[in-house]
């Protein structure tokens, strides 16, 4: 479970706080008007950025002090974060071994995850070799492969056009969501919350939200959601 314990971060002029829990295996989505810190709560998580006050916590053991490679989290940002000069093979490789030593048992461990993402027979190309939406799934197979329990994706498909964005959030649900994972995904766009998300944390003036049931939410928004959503 992660919980944030009394949390409070403070940027500059910026405030926000939150204290709340999620249970396992909820795919929650995290929305709210530009600027009201979204991606700086993903940051706190991720470990990018230290709170001014209270703990991140995950399953009882307090992450708030940790580096963000030791935490038990995976991130999926919109730009992919693939380097450009290494096959799709290395790419992920690099996860597994950052001297890119692998071995067979660590090659055939990437190409079960690229296969399962549908990009079987690709580990040899480079990125600038695969389409938008086929980068989207490399990127998807390396947080597969990382194997972690808390995936946070920060828009990750916002670049792809509205079929692609689609398929790619089914994707997502479907290889990555499951009892042993969480998943708390930023998005702009109510019909992705709607499509994957069972919870929604709603973040603005000051204060992210403890996680609502998601279809109740986007069935009856309460004002702060509403006037987000422009109704
Ligand atoms: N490094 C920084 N130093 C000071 N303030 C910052 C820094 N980074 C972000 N901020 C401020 O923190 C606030 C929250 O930004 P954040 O990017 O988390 O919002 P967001 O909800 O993700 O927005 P968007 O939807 O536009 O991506 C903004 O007011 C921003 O100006």
């Amino acid at each position: 479970m992660l919980r944030l314990e009394g949390l409070e971060i403070r940027q500059d002029d910026f405030a926000l706080s939150a204290d709340w829990s999620l249970d396992d295996g909820a795919i929650c989505a995290v929305m709210g008007p530009s600027g009201g810190g979204k991606s700086t709560l993903l940051s706190v998580i991720a470990g990018f950025l230290a709170p001014t006050r209270g703990r991140v916590v995950w399953d009882g053991r307090d992450l708030t002090g940790l580096p963000p490679a030791v935490r038990p989290i995976s991130i999926l940002f919109q730009d992919n974060n693939l380097f450009p000069h290494l096959t799709v093979e290395r790419n992920l490789g690099l996860g597994l071994d950052p001297r890119l030593r692998l071995d067979a048992n660590q090659k055939a461990r990437i190409a079960e995850v690229l296969a399962r993402v549908g990009l079987a027979g690709l580990g040899d190309r480079k990125p600038g070799a695969l389409s938008g939406g086929q980068q989207s799934r490399a990127a998807l197979a390396r947080v597969l492969l990382m194997d972690r329990p808390l995936v946070l994706l920060d828009e990750p498909f916002a670049a792809l056009g509205p079929g692609l964005r689609a398929e790619m959030l089914d994707l997502a649900r479907e290889v990555l969501a499951g009892p042993g994972r969480t998943l708390l995904m930023v998005s702009h766009a109510p019909e992705d919350a709607a499509r994957i998300a069972d919870r929604i944390v709603l973040v603005g003036e000051g204060r992210a939200a403890p996680p609502g049931e998601a279809q109740a939410l986007l069935a009856d928004p309460p004002p702060a959601l509403r006037a987000y959503l422009g109704l």
